[in-house]
Order: C-alpha cells, then sequence, then structure tokens
C-alpha cells in the first residue's frame, strides 16, 4: 500500500498525461473550432446551473470523460439535468462534441481542460452527482500525488456535493484501489460508501454504462473492475 505523501493535483497544480493523440479529422477539428465555443464552460467566474443552462437545475460533474460515452449517456437519461464534463485530452473532446451532438444533448457542457480548476469555481453544495471513472492510474508511487483520488481533490469533491448528493467513482486498477480506499477511509466524516456487500462493487450499477476503456480493461487485457457509489452526508 502506498505511504500517504504530502501533495497532490491540486496542489501540483499542473497537468500530467497526454493533450493530444492523432491529429484530429476535419470534421472534428470543425467540431473543436465551431461548435466547442458554443457550449464551451466559461473561461472565468462562477459555474453554477443558471449561467451554463438559464435556469436552476440538478448539477453533474465528470472529471476526466475520455472520449464522453459516459456523459452523453447520463444527459441523454437525465434531460432535465446539467452536466459539465472536463477533460485535457483533445481527441477526447472531439469525441465527446459528436456524442453531444449527436444526441442533441442541450444538457451537456465541456471544459477542454483541467477538471479541478473548474470544480473549484462551482459554489459549494451545488452538486447533484460527480463521476471519476477510471483516473489515470499512476500505478508508481513516486507519482501517487498525481492521482486524482488523493486528498485534495476529494476534499473539494466533499465540498462541493450537497447532501445526500453521489461521489461515483471506478477503477480497473488494484494500485488504485488500495490507494483510493484509502483515502477515502479518511473521509468517513464526509462520505458513507453505499454498500451493501461484495455485488455492491462488483457489479456495475444501473444507469453505470461501460465506456470503451473499460470493456477494453475487462475484454483485452482481462481486468477486474470495481465500482464505488459514496454518498454525501448531511
Ligand atoms: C484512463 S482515462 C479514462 C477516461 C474515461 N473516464 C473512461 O472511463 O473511459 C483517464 C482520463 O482522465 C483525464 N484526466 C487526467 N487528468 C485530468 C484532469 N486534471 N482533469 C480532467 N481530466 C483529466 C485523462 O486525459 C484521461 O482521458
Amino acid at each position: 500500500m502506498t505511504a500517504h505523501k504530502e501533495g497532490d493535483p491540486t496542489t501540483l497544480n499542473r497537468l500530467y498525461g497526454r493533450s493530444q493523440g492523432k491529429p484530429l479529422r476535419a470534421y472534428q477539428q470543425q467540431l473543436v473550432e465551431e461548435f466547442l465555443p458554443s457550449i464551451a464552460v466559461p473561461a472565468e467566474g462562477l459555474v453554477t446551473a443558471e449561467r451554463l443552462f438559464g435556469f436552476d437545475c440538478p448539477l453533474h460533474f465528470e472529471i476526466g470523460f475520455g472520449a464522453g460515452e459516459h456523459m452523453a449517456y447520463r444527459a441523454d437519461l437525465l434531460p432535465d439535468h446539467g452536466f459539465i464534463g472536463a477533460e485535457p485530452f483533445l481527441n477526447g473532446v472531439a469525441q465527446a462534441l459528436n456524442h453531444v451532438k449527436e444526441g442533441n444533448l442541450g444538457n451537456v457542457r465541456i471544459h477542454h481542460g483541467d477538471a479541478l480548476e473548474v470544480l473549484a469555481r462551482i459554489p459549494d453544495g451545488a452538486l447533484t452527482m460527480l463521476y471519476l471513472l477510471h483516473p489515470d492510474p499512476w500505478p508508481k508511487a513516486r507519482h501517487a500525488k498525481r492521482r486524482m483520488m488523493n486528498d485534495g481533490p476529494v476534499k473539494l469533491i466533499a465540498d462541493k456535493l450537497k447532501p445526500g448528493g453521489e461521489f461515483r467513482f471506478g477503477t480497473d486498477h488494484p494500485v488504485y484501489l488500495r490507494h483510493a480506499l484509502m483515502v477515502m477511509r479518511r473521509f468517513t466524516d464526509e462520505f458513507e460508501w453505499t454498500v451493501e456487500g461484495p455485488k455492491s462493487w462488483q457489479v456495475r450499477p444501473s444507469g453505470w454504462p461501460e465506456t470503451r476503456y473499460e470493456h477494453k480493461a475487462r475484454n483485452t487485457y482481462g481486468h477486474e473492475v470495481w465500482y464505488f457509489r459514496f454518498r454525501r452526508r448531511g
């Protein structure tokens, strides 16, 4: 188990990992240049449902949406709720824009960049749900500070969720799993683990679709996947 060390993504204040992969196809480039500005989270100031959507509604936030399939699925399922997704990987943003456009999802706003920067601008207690699915594992102990599941980000998540709100976390990485549970043990005043037995973490909860990343983890690499739901205490 990785020992707790000082520092985490809120204090490192820089992004690690890929920001771009293959060159974008012409249509993807067009989505980024023309469609993204119309649904981008404002670069500065408070991030509220009223400001993003023009009216108050339950707010959901996804950290690192990858290609955006989960976010698009949830937004389609809950058309009266507002969704904010943040992702620094441009190719993922382009794919998410495609999902939003194809699904005609008027309830999604996207930030191309660091999720924590936007999360910090959301008023405390404003979020109904927050999703952190398969965060980059940074499995080496010396990189543990880079893991999103660390004291700073979890404190921020706790601050932003309303009482009764839900923090969903999933991983297929055993090192990350142990690390995450160790971190969450320091937040038992803030979060109650919604668990009834092994099935709670071994079986995908309803309304939690499989992303391509997760499909590959299971079917190509033969990984187990673990699911966690934490309820924000009042
Ligand atoms: C392993 S991928 C998983 C993607 C997606 N959640 C899924 O399950 O398919 C982790 C993602 O987190 C993103 N990420 C890393 N640091 C981030 C940050 N500070 N803010 C938002 N996303 C971040 C990466 O760019 C990457 O797309």
